[in-house]
């Protein structure tokens, strides 16, 4: 049996890339978004010595369209609502999300009229204003006690999300993706307003059949970065041009990130600055703070020591 090459060595952002598992690579030809911002698209070559694990994102000219199909207000378990926003584009043929926190933020392409349509045909596609009840009969109309209220932060809470089935939905304590995502929306559900963009790049974009792989890698002896490229898929094979897109349909044109991820921030505002990153508000694991509720154990701090040490990310070190 074939033994695995040794963990390459990082030399700040460069790493070395080992020679790869499998050809031809396998990240999903459809990638998201993968024309605007994009990454190089090359695979490693088993020949090639090194390339950047951080890579700064390369924008294009044009942002992709989207359009928001329909929404629905969704009771929290826990309290509270949000307003599911689902989006089709142009560029592949995944179901993006948006999760709107609070009354006042509006998608532009949901609310725009469509030809012929009656009222109970925008109603049904959630093209309304304030609540549904038995009986309704005009999307436009507030009912007495039905009151827009302004938010107190008039710059917007929102946080961009990239698909991790293991960690939102198998309970894995590999990532923070899971608590991520719940404290996003604890934030957002405080300041009454807010927006969960959660973009269809599983695995950072190589897919849930490569990422199982990778940990399969990782279970080996390397880390997150070097099981991609073990495996002929670039460290991050994410773009954030939809999520772009979908603020700016929201309306949205200055925001607060909350990420520790600086390509994120970069890449979100877009090749013309359509949004513009008033603060990054930083994503702190609840147990580094001595707050109960979050992941915790080796895996987690192994995953989140790779992302400060060869990704970038902006978090405190803590002597991990
Ligand atoms: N390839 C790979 N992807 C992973 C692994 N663990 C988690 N992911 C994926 O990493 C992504 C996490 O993305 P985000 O939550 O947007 O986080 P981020 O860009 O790293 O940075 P923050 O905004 O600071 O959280 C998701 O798509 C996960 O599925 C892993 O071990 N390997």
């Amino acid at each position: 049996m074939a033994s695995l090459p040794p963990v390459p060595e990082a030399k700040g952002n460069q790493v070395d890339v080992p020679p790869c598992l499998l050809s031809p690579a396998f990240t999903p030809p459809s990638t998201p978004g993968t024309r605007t911002p994009g990454r190089s698209t090359e695979p490693a070559t088993s020949s090639a010595s090194e390339q950047n694990a951080v890579v700064q994102p390369t924008l294009l000219e044009e942002l992709p369209k989207v359009k928001c199909q329909v929404r629905a207000r969704i009771p929290r378990n826990g309290g509270g609502e949000i307003f599911l926003h689902l989006y089709t584009n142009n560029i592949d043929n995944k179901e993006h999300l948006a999760i709107v926190f609070g009354d006042v933020i509006r998608s532009r392409s949901l609310d725009a009229p469509q030809e012929n349509e009656t009222e109970m045909v925008r109603m049904t596609r959630g093209a309304y204003t304030g609540r549904l009840y038995p009986g309704r009969t005009s999307s436009a109309a507030l009912s007495p006690n039905q009151v827009v209220q302004p938010p107190e932060n008039p710059i917007p809470l929102v946080r961009i999300h990239s698909e991790c089935y293991t960690g939102e939905t198998a309970w894995s304590a590999r990532c923070d993706c899971g608590e991520q995502l719940d404290e996003a929306a604890r934030l957002m559900t405080l300041e009454g307003n807010g927006v969960v963009v959660y973009l269809r790049q599983e695995g950072r974009g190589i897919g849930l059949a490569e990422k199982l792989k990778a940990y399969n890698l990782q279970d080996l002896g390397n880390d997150t970065v070097t099981a991609n490229l073990l495996l002929r898929h670039p460290a991050d094979a994410r773009s954030y041009g939809l999520a772009t897109a979908i603020l700016q349909d929201l309306g949205l044109s200055m925001i607060r990130l909350l990420t520790n991820n600086p390509i994120k921030v970069a890449a979100v505002e877009g090749p013309n600055k359509e949004i513009k990153v008033a603060e990054r508000v930083p994503m702190v694991p609840l147990a580094w703070k001595g707050l109960k509720g979050g992941v915790s154990g080796e895996e987690v701090d192994n995953y989140l020591k790779t992302k400060i040490h060869r990704m970038g990310h902006l978090l405190p070190d803590l002597g991990l």
